[in-house]
């Protein structure tokens, strides 16, 4: 299990798995009064962490299904980043596809923190790639 470091001055907001087999850890709401968001708008709730992670790792900041199913609430961006070399702190951009307001408390879970590790490549130009079975083939062209 790897140890990153993380500054977290409210022990309450501290992200931590909810069951054993979970593979996000649950980012909390760091925010000091209610937002409601109404719907198709956006905010940026802050998580109240900091965090360092390693080199050739990488934090995938994701959506909750509950919040989604129960209450059209996503991420704008589809799946957040979080780099290595980023200290500042980790914010959640939110939007609501629903068709009622929405409102966040401090400490409610709003997104999930999923840590992978990724590989660096380097390009190698050329002019022509490899053939394969697929080809050029994309899309939907196997269909249904
Ligand atoms: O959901 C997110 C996505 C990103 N970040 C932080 C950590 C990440 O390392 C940094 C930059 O994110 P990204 O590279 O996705 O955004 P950008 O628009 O390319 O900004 P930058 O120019 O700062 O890289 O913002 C978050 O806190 N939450
Ligand atoms: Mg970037």
């Amino acid at each position: 299990m790897s140890k990153i470091k993380i500054v977290c001055k409210d022990q309450t907001l501290l992200p931590a798995y909810e069951t054993a087999g979970a593979a996000g850890m649950d980012l909390k709401a760091g925010i000091e009064t209610s937002v409601t968001i109404k719907p198709g708008q956006r905010v940026l709730i802050p998580t109240g962490i900091h965090i360092e992670i390693p080199e050739g790792m990488e934090g995938q900041v994701r959506g909750r299904s509950g919040l989604a199913v129960k209450h059209g609430i996503g991420l704008v961006n589809g799946v957040g980043t979080i780099d290595s070399d980023y200290r500042g702190e980790i914010k959640v951009p939110l939007i609501n596809w629903g068709q009622e307001d929405f409102t966040i408390n401090r400490g409610d879970r709003i997104a999930q923190l999923i840590f992978c590790r990724y590989e660096k490549i380097a390009w190698e130009s050329v002019d022509l790639l490899n053939q394969s079975f697929r080809g050029t083939g994309g899309f939907g062209h196997t269909g249904k």
